[in-house]
């Protein structure tokens, strides 16, 4: 006669009592197909973290497997949305009946995304990092986006600089002739005229926004291109040498300190009234070994903190 297997997570005693806030499963890898406005359901190598509250004092633990399975289920059968995300965690709380009234997931994934180039017609992929956590506690369902945007941001300060230096010059060269207009063109166009360039860098901006809790689809095609629509200044992905020359001009029209960046966005972000907001900008410096950092957040009392 087969012996039944021991059934620790439910049989045992607890060595010690009491609640916790979160137990389950980290880095868990899970194959998505991503629903998003705008775009193909797209395929994406995932990894989950999923959790469920432990609640009752005296319990040994939580049934893993239930929690695991049910990620299964949404990779396997499942598109991801905001719907099936909240019936995922809908099965993690049903599955922990007695022991649990709270359950979290998320998601960390790179998205790939079409992107055009700026003037020549031509196009490339360029892969976006995503998160999506959403939370249900006592019916509440909290859902997060979030997404970092990589962009160039040129210096304000170091651009007026290097004009002084160009304007300085330009004295020492023409100062006391008749200005002829060929050599002067012909002068601004050599590294002898324009002697001196800012300093841009490389620069990234960490966002979360908050959805609304009945939001139905995910759209975030929209969300990265409202930002980069705003920074203007973009990494590029195909680039012809004209596309490279715009890319110039587009810098030097938009020349941002960190607090520039971080400014835009958040007008950005109130006059697209999220439930809330957090942004965080880094610019990783080209002048100096450190970075250029700052953060906006709506406010909230119960929202993001900084
Ligand atoms: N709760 C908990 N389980 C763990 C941990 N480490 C490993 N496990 C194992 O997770 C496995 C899955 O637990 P369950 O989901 O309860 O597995 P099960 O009892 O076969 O499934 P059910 O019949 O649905 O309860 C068990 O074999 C546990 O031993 C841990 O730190 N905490």
């Amino acid at each position: 006669m087969p012996t039944s297997m021991p059934d620790i997570a439910h049989s045992a005693d607890a060595l010690q009592e009491g609640k916790l806030d979160w137990v389950g499963m980290g880095n868990i890898e899970l194959p998505l197909l991503l629903s998003s406005k705008g775009l193909n359901d797209t395929p994406v190598t995932a990894k989950a973290d999923a959790f469920v509250s432990l609640d009752r004092e005296d319990a040994k633990g939580i049934h893993m497997s239930r929690l695991f399975l049910a990620l299964d289920s949404l990779s396997c059968e499942q598109t991801l949305t905001p719907a099936t995300i909240r019936s995922v965690l809908d099965s993690f709380i049903t599955s922990h009946e007695g022991l649990s009234h709270s359950a979290k997931v998320t998601f960390h994934f790179e998205l790939p995304l079409r992107r055009a180039s700026l003037l020549s017609g031509k196009q490339g992929w360029k892969n976006y990092p995503v998160m999506i956590t959403a939370n249900l506690a006592n019916g509440r369902f909290n859902l997060e986006l979030a997404v970092d945007v990589t962009y160039s941001s040129t210096c304000p300060c170091s651009a007026a600089l290097a004009r002084q230096l160009i304007q300085n010059a330009f004295e020492e060269k023409f100062a006391d002739q008749s200005l002829d207009h060929a050599s002067v063109h012909a002068w601004l166009g050599t590294t002898e005229g324009i002697l001196a360039t800012p300093h841009s860098q490389r620069s990234v901006t960490n966002i979360k926004v908050k959805l609304d809790e009945h939001c139905q689809e995910f759209d975030i095609l929209g969300l990265v291109n409202m930002v980069e629509d705003e920074l203007k200044t973009p990494v590029q992905a195909a680039v012809k040498r004209e596309d490279e020359q715009e890319f110039a001009r587009l810098n030097g029209q938009n020349l941002m300190f960190c607090e520039d960046a971080a400014r835009k966005l958040k007008a950005l972000f109130e006059a697209e009234n999220y439930p809330d907001y957090y942004i965080k900008i880094n610019h990783y410096e080209s002048l100096h070994a450190h970075d250029a950092v700052a953060y906006a957040v709506k406010g909230l009392k119960d929202g993001y903190r900084v």
